[in-house]
């Protein structure tokens, strides 16, 4: 088994209303099913109510009243919109103020403060593959705006006949190039993990001056990781050891 982790620098995000909306998403590389939400109120973890949409609905994506309110019926956990504040998330509202200011001080190329985003990609040892990605998405977003990470393909994608991505960084950049499916096409064509993410990485930037991060693990156990931001903080599981780094080309190992 195979595991590679991108982790949050935030427990919250709060969109210009100063309210926190929450996207997640899971998929199964074995069938391809996937289950989504967006812009969900008041969920503690809404990486679960996306694996409740694929597990029992027929749908790929809910979002807003509609998925709080399946969150109701399949008793899923509530909880106020204050214990989703963070003391950082207020601190980083406060001096961002704008959302076109908050995109360039957390994914600028040279700021890059960090990624309000986690992430998680999986091998099991019968050879299937899975990934998810959860966010509050980015600061001062206006009400309802949804980026990559709910979004199959854009934000996450899982195929057993290629392997597993999920991603982070400026999600309307994501969205334009549809990162997490170019990265698995750029494997499909042959290239191996570490290439894709790079290459797919490196057009995003190129064709639209977006940033951002890609974990995958591809059906064989091979790693990719790359970001064009100055940091992110990603962790990896694979022969009993464990890796993770922050900075560009950190990597440290320890034995579990
Ligand atoms: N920090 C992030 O990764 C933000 C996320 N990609 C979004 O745009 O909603």
């Amino acid at each position: 088994m195979t595991s590679a982790l991108m982790l949050a620098r935030t427990g919250s995000v709060l969109n210009s209303n100063g309210e926190v909306e929450m996207d997640a998403m899971i998929m199964d590389g074995e069938t391809l099913k996937a289950g989504c939400v967006a812009c969900v109120q008041n969920i503690k973890n809404p990486i679960d109510l996306a694996r409740f949409v694929m597990d029992k609905t027929q749908h790929v994506l809910l979002v807003g009243k509609g998925a709080n309110q399946f969150a109701e019926e399949v008793g899923i956990q509530t909880l106020p919109m204050s214990e989703l504040v963070t003391d950082e998330a207020i601190r980083e509202f406060e001096s961002f103020k704008q959302y076109g200011n908050a995109v360039h001080q957390l994914f600028g190329k040279r700021i890059g403060l960090g990624h309000d985003t986690v992430g998680a990609v999986a091998l099991d040892i019968s050879g299937n593959v899975a990934c998810g990605t959860s966010t509050g998405g980015i600061t001062a977003k206006r009400p309802g705006r949804v980026g990559d990470s709910p979004v199959v393909g854009n934000g996450g994608y899982a195929d057993n006949e290629v392997g597993a991505v999920s991603c982070t960084g400026h999600g309307e950049s994501i969205m334009k190039v549809c990162l997490a499916h170019s990265v698995i096409s750029y494997m499909k064509q042959g290239m191996t993990a570490q290439e894709a993410v790079e290459s797919a990485l490196m057009k995003m930037n190129q064709r639209v001056n977006g940033h951002g991060g890609v974990i995958v693990v591809s059906k064989n156990g091979d790693i990719g990781k790359y970001f064009t931001t100055p940091r992110m903080t990603w962790a990896l599981v694979k022969d009993d050891k464990l890796h993770f780094g922050i900075e560009d080309g950190e990597d440290n190992c320890e034995e579990i």
